[in-house]
């Protein structure tokens, strides 16, 4: 059985069905550090990734960003010192699709590369003996 990153996003048309909460809760197990959030009615997959300065969360931002555009399918970025928080919906189904898990999976697969370069996974954007300089 292949893992959700190894999977293809499949082209999805604006008449597209939003994943059900069934599903959702099918795929959310693959995914433990996100987390699913509502913002105006749309269902978002969310997760914020700590790192060692402002240089290596706008690192992983890019490389996030390059591997959206390589897909066609884009999330929302949100860089800030030691930072980075991503959301992950698909804008013409106004909610989650199949794709924004695989899409979260590949992100997943980009933050273990700066792994060992003194930072952590958290699901929680804060960790300890984060510095407080801004
Ligand atoms: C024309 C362009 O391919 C489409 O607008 C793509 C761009 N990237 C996208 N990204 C996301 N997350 N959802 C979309 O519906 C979407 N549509």
């Amino acid at each position: 059985m292949t893992t959700l990153a190894e999977q293809p996003c499949t082209a999805c048309d604006a008449g597209a069905a939003t994943l059900t909460p069934i599903e959702i809760d099918k795929l959310l197990p693959e995914l433990p550090q996100w987390q699913i959030l509502e913002h105006d009615g749309i269902m978002q997959l969310q997760r914020s990734f700590t790192f060692r300065d402002f240089a290596q969360a706008l690192s992983f931002t890019n490389r996030v960003g390059e591997l959206a555009e390589s897909q066609g399918h884009h999330p929302a970025l949100t860089t800030e010192w030691g930072k980075t928080t991503v959301t992950w919906w698909t804008h013409k189904i106004r909610g989650l699709h199949r794709n924004d898990f695989i899409m979260a999976a590949r992100t997943d697969e980009v933050a273990h590369s700066y792994a060992g370069e003194d930072r952590c996974l958290r699901r929680s954007s804060v960790s300890p003996g984060t510095p407080s300089s801004g």
